[in-house]
């Protein structure tokens, strides 16, 4: 008989709006004080999120390893399990929409832009309860692009993944992506989002339970079984899905994907083995974006100095030639007048005809 597991609602820890320094991410993540990974859990609009959260928040409770859980999304009405921070705690979607006069994309953006600015204190919570938990769960907004793509998905995805190790897990409706056209857009999607973070990437194929996820897995592995998918398709789109699924063969080799079914909980262990890989690869991501960044500082420093030699070289011309405006000299203007044109003793010349020190090659000595 299957036991049920009773979740306590842990006590809530309350980000608070307050004028705050930025976060210190400039020691980086401790490999021996920080362990606790953070997953940020992303994906289209009813791709099972929150039903994942909740199976995984079950199972760690279930073997005693609790997860630290954040809801990142405003506008949830009801949560299905237990958050130890919400963003509704601290940022009310719906006065955002009133008082900015904004819509609903808008109030949900605006929340979390509003929301992103103490995110030093949820970094706080979490390194302060890490010994207790197993995992950080974030859960995210059901659209994606409001998350991946706006400034406080950037920071918020930046700042932890500069601090903690972090994982990006996308979450695919399986049942909803047999048609290859479907398959490659959330693909792409998914793709778009590894290349912009560069961080751990789980590929959780969720609703395994409707339809095994094998199909994915054979058109991820295959490219000819994925064209002869698409050959079936009469959408004018396949020529130019069958090119791009070509381009994302880089992006498959460098994913973990695992079958879940947020219902029936199989596949929740695999898909903690995978954490556990992204865990170990996340080293490799801190080691990449140091050597980026001091790649960076390099080339500043390089670019800084050759200013300054520029500007020296200038500045040592500029002082010469202002010395000379200085001393009130005026530049001196040579004639050069042709003798056959004016004749000896002719006109004086244009102005198109003089040649003013300036546009000869001047000897400043
Ligand atoms: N059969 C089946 N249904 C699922 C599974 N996971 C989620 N669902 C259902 O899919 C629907 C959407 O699930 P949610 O968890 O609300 O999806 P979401 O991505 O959080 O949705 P938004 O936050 O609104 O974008 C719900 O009706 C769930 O019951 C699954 O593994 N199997």
């Amino acid at each position: 008989m299957a036991t049920k597991t009773v979740i306590n609602e842990p006590p809530r820890d309350i980000i608070t709006p307050q004028v705050q320094a930025s976060p210190d991410t400039s020691s980086g993540p401790n490999k021996t004080l920080s362990p606790t990974p953070c997953i940020l859990v992303v994906g289209m609009a009813g791709a099972g999120k929150t039903t994942f959260v909740q199976r995984l928040t079950a199972h760690l409770h279930s073997k005693a390893a609790p997860p630290y859980v954040i809801n990142l999304d405003p506008a949830v009405l009801k949560l299905p399990y237990p958050v130890n921070i919400d963003i509704r705690d601290t940022v009310n979607y719906k006065e955002v929409m009133k008082q900015y006069g904004l819509g609903p994309n808008g109030g949900i953006m605006t929340a979390l832009n509003l929301f992103s600015t103490q995110f030093d204190q949820v970094l706080q919570y979490i390194e302060k309860r890490a010994n207790e938990h197993s995992l950080v769960i974030f859960d995210t907004p059901g659209q994606l692009e409001v998350f991946t793509w706006s400034a406080s998905g950037t920071i918020i995805t930046d700042t932890l993944g500069l601090t903690l190790p972090t994982i990006v897990v996308y979450v695919l409706d399986t049942s909803r992506s047999v048609n290859p056209t479907t398959f490659m857009s959330n693909m792409l999607n998914a793709c778009s989002i590894l290349y912009k973070t560069t961080l751990p990437f789980i590929l959780v194929m969720n609703k395994c339970d409707i339809i095994d996820n094998g199909f994915a897995v054979e058109w991820m592995k295959d490219f000819t079984v994925f064209r002869q998918a698409l050959s079936q398709e009469t959408s004018f789109m396949s020529n130019l899905v069958q090119s791009m699924s070509l381009a994302l063969e880089e992006f498959y080799s460098n994913i973990s994907s695992v079958g879940v079914s947020s219902l029936t909980g199989a596949g929740i262990n695999e898909f903690l083995a995978a954490v556990d890989k992204g865990r170990v690869e996340y080293w490799d991501y801190l080691a990449r974006r140091k050597k980026i960044s001091e790649q960076r500082e390099r080339e500043m420093k390089e670019k800084t100095i050759d200013k300054l030699t520029e500007l020296k070289k200038q500045s040592g011309k500029g002082t010469k030639l202002k010395l000379g405006l200085d001393l009130a000299v005026q530049p001196e203007y040579e004639y050069e007048i042709e003798d056959d044109i004016y004749g000896v003793g002719g006109e004086s010349p244009d102005e198109g005809d003089l040649v003013h020190d300036e546009d000869l090659d001047l000897d400043e000595s």
